[in-house]
């Protein structure tokens, strides 16, 4: 494990999405980073922080076999698609301890991310996963609890619609870049990424605000007689 990088993500522990905002516009980075908006976490109280390991998808020209038994279909989809064009197996053995899987995807309306393989990938390290495509088996996704943000719930599987590219290169978020390595932090207020190089400098003034926002909020707690909890402490 990069031990440089994970002492940066430790800087990052508890700061909410807003935080990381806050600390972007003091260092002088209003306009970066906030993902777009319509990339939300698949259940309420979903959080992720972590390293981004990059995948790019593409639209697929590649023809789906007409006149085919599905028995045929089934080695087909199993073996050929998702063993050889739309396949995790190139990229997810790189996968390390505190890794979002960062996809870039296609407005196709494709579950490319599930149930299944979100759980996989977290198997082999992963925080959680954001894509700028779309989510299925949303119900299961929600009951596992492994941080899930996407573009849109889609019911399709990816054969015949959506390929592997790439992994480890820059990828696009909407219109964020998003580079092996950035942080991700990701909650109710959608997706933020930090630039590797500017991470300490903005957790620093993230956590300035996290703590100015916990005061005061603690001071109304306190009138109010509620018991403090952790989001105050
Ligand atoms: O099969 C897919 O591409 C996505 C999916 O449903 C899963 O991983 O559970
Ligand atoms: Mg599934």
């Amino acid at each position: 494990m990069d031990e440089t990088h994970d002492d940066v993500l430790a800087l990052f522990d508890g700061l909410r999405v807003a935080d990381v905002r806050d600390g972007m516009d003091w260092v002088g980075l209003p306009h970066r980073g906030s993902v777009s908006r319509d990339i939300t976490p698949v259940a309420p109280g979903m959080r992720l922080c972590g390293r981004a390991f990059t995948v790019r998808t593409r639209p697929s020209d590649k023809v789906v076999p007409h006149g085919i038994s599905p028995e045929e279909y089934t080695a087909w989809a199993h073996e050929y698609w998702y063993g050889e064009v739309n396949t995790s197996k190139a990229w997810r053995d790189g996968l390390r301890p505190g890794d979002v899987v960062v996809i870039e995807g296609a407005d196709l309306g494709v579950g490319e991310v599930g149930s299944n393989n979100s759980l996989g990938w977290h198997v082999l390290g992963a925080v959680g996963v954001v894509t700028s495509g779309g989510v299925r088996d949303v119900d299961e996704v929600t009951a596992q609890g492994i941080p899930v943000f996407a573009r849109h719930r889609s019911q399709s599987m990816t054969q015949g619609r959506i390929e592997f590219a790439e992994a480890g290169q820059p990828v696009a978020l909407g219109d964020v870049v998003v580079r092996p390595g950035d942080v991700v932090v990701a909650d109710g207020d959608g997706v933020i990424v930090v630039p590797v190089e500017r991470a300490e400098e903005v957790a620093r003034y993230g956590r300035q605000e996290l703590e100015n926002d916990k005061a005061i909020r603690r001071g109304y707690y306190q009138s109010l007689g509620w018991a403090l909890d952790e989001t105050v402490k």
